[in-house]
């Protein structure tokens, strides 16, 4: 079975039934698995409302019979039981007793940067990653004062959380600047219920609740938005051509990132990684801008809701646009047709779907630690940009880490532009410079971080087994032998590996899983897949919120939800830009005559009509619920 389940040398595509006997496979072993981990927060005590058809802002109370479930601070849950050294706590070595290979070597020689252009575009990159700021972040451990932990030069004295990168003598790279030594500080530690091994914690809501929008905790929701004011609206700071833009961050001397002379603000936002790069930045700004449109919207159709009823109807219609994006548009390109069919992850075209509060939404920690890390390797060193006039221009990413001050000035239009058209980067092995030397980059260095390095040891720290544990696990597949490898790989890379590792079972699973051949229509190869689609199953399924649930507090009417259905992305980024007024159908695939270049007015939106009161008395809001 496994040999049809990647593609063999020739290339020849996995026949689907095959991909379906995998995927068959992980449904067997996920549920048990899944809900093996204890929740540390299963003991806590909730009130929840069960007629509360909004969600909670810490993701409380979706799962009413484990209302901790996929909130803030939660730990994530395992595929496989953690593979420590010590099999309590200290991070992964090779199964032959000795140290795993460094991975600033692994890095340098199986991620190197090398240019194949993709067939979908650099905003399949962008969105992903505004994606996983929804579902994962995991923090570092911190001293006990709660301040950042400082690895290098390494020392016996460094902080017991230490686990810096150590660059070898001979680095073609950093040897050029003396730096032996990148800062990697172990994860924290989440609080478990029980004893047990080692567990890490997940800052933000699992939920695709747009908690990168609207925040992970009550009184981050709260400060975000306002009551009074223009009611139930997102506040905002204003960009020089008075379009909306995020608000100024609330602690600019401290943020690392504003201030770089003065006046200059970064943003804030639901998610604290907002100011990382321009290109992040600015979809903040698009669904910041998307919910204050749809609020003056509602106001317009409902005069008499007040500004809790406009924030909130505003922010459910706000996120199950975003589920419908993710599951519509986005993640038939990364996983697939076969692995969409098999899950049920497609948006269906009528009717409602049904919530399973069986399944656990929390993230798993192979997901965040590795597989959905895919999208390192999407990105291009120099981000694309074109300007009003029709000009390319651009920036290299190196030079803009934490820099979004062009967006005062209506940068917004043209990087939107440039994401649409460039390509992104292949799904494979290789990563962009700018990720792999530069990663945030001060102003006054000539060099950053190495994120697939990061990658590798964070998979270390977090305890996660070794690549071929992962096939066993979703194909049933016994791996014995290097040569194995070469149904899931090209025997270049397997030759790689071979000559890196002391064992075929010592292979990282962020750097295997690059290395595989794709799924057929997929950007990822059958491994990640399988984490994936687990993953992208409980998100769906797990969330009784979820847009196309029936017969749940926040249920929308059969009218609702086939206005929801005419959500498209590129929709939403015409009506949020400043004035962008063409744009192909579809943004994550390039233009083509399938997917022709449109003005904008001709992209239809969700009628919210469809949300007028008196239309639909108590559809969607129970008779019983008083906010
Ligand atoms: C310019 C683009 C990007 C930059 C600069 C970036 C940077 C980073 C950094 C610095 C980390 C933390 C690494 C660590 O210490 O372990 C990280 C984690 C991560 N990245 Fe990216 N990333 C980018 C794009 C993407 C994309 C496109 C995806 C997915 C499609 C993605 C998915 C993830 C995930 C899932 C994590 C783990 C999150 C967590 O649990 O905290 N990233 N990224
Ligand atoms: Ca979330």
């Amino acid at each position: 079975m496994s040999k049809l389940l990647a593609r063999n040398m020739s290339h020849d595509p996995i026949l689907p039934s095959a991909t379906g006997i995998a995927l068959a496979r992980i449904e067997l072993v996920a549920p048990e698995t899944r809900q093996a981990v204890a929740n540390c927060k299963e003991d806590q005590h909730y009130h929840c409302d069960p007629y509360k058809p909004y969600r909670n802002s810490d993701g409380s109370c979706n799962n009413l019979h484990n209302p901790g479930w996929g909130t803030s601070f939660s730990c994530f849950t395992r595929l496989l039981p953690p593979a420590y050294a010590d099999g309590l706590s200290a991070p992964r070595i090779s199964v032959t007793g000795s140290s795993l290979p460094n991975p600033r070597v692994l890095s340098a020689v199986l991620h190197r940067d090398l240019n194949y252009p993709a067939t979908y575009t650099h905003m399949t990159m962008q969105y992903g990653q505004f994606f996983s700021h929804d579902v994962a972040f995991t923090p570092s451990s911190r001293t006990k004062d709660g301040k950042m932990i400082q690895c290098c030069p390494p020392s016996p004295n460094n902080h017991p959380q230490c686990y810096p990168i150590l660059v070898p003598k001979e680095d073609p790279f950093y040897s050029g600047y003396n730096e032996y030594c990148l800062n990697f500080v172990r994860t924290a530690m989440c609080p478990q219920c029980k004893l047990g091994p080692r567990e890490q914690m997940n800052q933000i809501t699992s939920y695709i609740d747009g908690s990168m929008v609207y925040g992970s905790m009550e009184n981050e929701t709260r400060s975000l938005w306002t009551r009074t004011g223009p009611a139930g609206r997102m506040h905002i700071s204003m960009a020089a051509n008075g379009g909306e833009l995020l608000p100024h961050s609330p602690e600019p001397d401290s943020d690392q990132c504003s201030k770089p002379s003065e006046n200059m603000y970064c943003f804030k936002a639901g998610d604290k990684r907002v100011n990382q790069h321009p290109a992040l930045t600015a979809l903040h700004v698009v669904f910041l801008r998307q919910h204050n449109k749809i609020v003056n919207e509602l106001k317009a159709i409902n005069p008499h809701w007040d500004g809790e009823r406009l924030y909130q109807e505003a922010r459910r219609i706000n996120v199950a646009q975003i589920q419908m994006v993710t599951y519509g548009e986005w993640l038939p390109i990364i996983i697939g047709p076969d692995a969409m069919k098999f899950l049920k992850l497609y948006v269906l075209p009528y009717g409602y779907t049904d919530y399973d509060p069986y399944t656990n939404p929390n993230v798993i920690n192979e997901f965040a630690g590795a597989a959905f890390r895919f999208g390192h390797s999407l990105v291009n060193s120099v981000f694309a940009e074109i300007l009003d006039d029709g000009k390319p221009s651009g920036y290299r990413l190196r030079e803009n880490f934490f820099t979004p001050f062009g967006f005062y000035h209506g940068q917004l239009d043209a990087v939107i532009r440039g994401l649409v058209s460039q390509a992104s980067q292949n799904r494979d092995p290789f990563i962009s410079q700018d990720m792999k030397n530069h990663l945030y980059r001060p102003k006054d260095s000539p060099y950053g971080l190495d994120l697939p390095a990061f990658n590798i040891q964070r998979g270390r720290d977090h305890g996660l087994s070794g690549y071929t544990d992962y096939l066993k696990f979703c194909f049933d597949e016994k791996i014995y032998d290097w040569a194995q490898l070469d149904q899931y790989m090209p025997t270049s890379q397997r030759t790689k590996f071979q000559n890196l590792y002391k064992s075929v079972h010592d292979v990282d699973l962020f750097s295997a899983g690059l290395a595989e051949y794709p799924l057929p229509g997929a950007a990822v190869g059958p491994t990640f897949t399988c984490i994936i689609g687990i993953q992208m199953y409980n998100l769906k399924f797990g969330d009784r919120f979820w847009f196309e649930h029936r017969d749940q507090a926040g249920t929308f009417s059969p009218d609702q939800l086939q206005e929801i259905r005419k959500t498209t992305f590129a929709q939403i980024l015409c009506a949020n830009s400043d004035k962008l007024s063409f744009i192909q159908k579809n943004v994550f695939r390039g233009e083509s005559k399938r997917n022709p270049v449109v003005p904008c007015n001709t992209l239809t939106a969700p009628d919210l009509r469809a949300w007028r009161d008196s239309n639909y008395p108590g559809a969607e809001i129970p008779n019983n619920y008083h906010p």
